[in-house]
């Protein structure tokens, strides 16, 4: 991918980057929203974050504008060297291709598809290859080795999440942005694919970013960033369950959102 732009924070350690950036909804003064509001964030390289937040505090609309998903009002975002938010539909469309990987609440698999041809999708439609040792440990992490054959109705929720986390993860992408990925699981697979996530940033240096509503599982990350009214407004490295419930109780009070 190639664009003309630099990153000025080259040196830095940063995956993905948001500088100043904001999102407007509404064209009138009735129905404007600041959805974000001058998000200024790095998301280090080989760390698992997690972004939490009231509802409406802007969560999903900051990682749909990280991951190329939505345009912004104003400001910046990068991926690494290569500035988002300039780009074309072309770029675009590589950037998802190769450089993120995306976890869904709700799984998003292909249902005529085996878990298998469902893992090594994105790189066929890239026309690039598995590697097949990655693959082999990609699939081992997970668990998945003998359901590869089954397509996703004969999997449990819990497994077709696994068959998910190994889509995003067999590129190698960048950054992995995960939507709530344990909000449709039960408690024991919710903590088995949290672990998974856990695991590949700790043995594979993956970087994960991670939206969810759920203090446990932000305890897995290693830093949370806390948003309110569209604006970064706090964060915590090394979290606790309890001690991100604290904090999200001083946001829910402070009447934000
Ligand atoms: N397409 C849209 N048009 C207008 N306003 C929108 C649109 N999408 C989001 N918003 C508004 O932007 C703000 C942020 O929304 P966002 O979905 O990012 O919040 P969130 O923190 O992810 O919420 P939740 O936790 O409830 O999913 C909200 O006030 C929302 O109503």
């Amino acid at each position: 991918m190639t664009d003309s732009s630099t990153n000025d924070a080259v040196g830095t350690n940063a995956a993905a980057r948001a500088v100043d950036v904001w999102k407007v909804y509404g064209t009138t003064e009735d129905t404007r929203v600041n959805a974000l509001a001058g998000v200024s964030a790095e998301f280090e390289r080989g760390k698992f974050t997690a972004i939490m937040g009231p509802s409406g505090s802007g969560k999903s609309t900051l990682m749909h504008c990280l991951a190329g998903l939505d345009s912004i009002s104003r400001g910046e975002v990068w991926i690494g060297d290569t500035r988002v938010d300039t780009l074309g539909d072309k770029g675009l469309t590589l950037l998802r291709r190769e450089k993120v990987g995306f976890i869904f609440q709700q799984f998003n698999l292909l249902p005529t598809l085996s878990a298998e041809e469902n893992i090594t999708l994105p790189l066929n439609i890239g026309k690039r290859k598995p590697d097949p040792e990655w693959m082999a440990t990609v699939i081992k992490t997970v668990g998945l080795g003998d359901r590869l054959k089954h397509r996703p109705t004969q999997l449990s929720g819990g497994q077709q999440q696994r068959v998910a986390c190994a889509r995003a993860l067999v590129s190698k992408p960048d950054v992995v942005f995960a939507d709530e990925p344990t909000g449709n699981l039960d408690s024991r697979s919710g903590a088995e694919v949290l672990q998974f996530l856990q695991n590949s940033v700790r043995d594979f240096g993956q970087t994960i970013v991670m939206v969810t509503h759920d203090p446990g599982a932000a305890s897995y990350a290693d830093r949370v960033v806390f948003l309110a009214d569209g604006q970064i407004v706090d964060e915590i490295f090394e979290p606790t369950s309890d001690r991100v419930l604290e904090k999200m109780k001083t946001l829910d009070t402070f009447g934000v959102a």
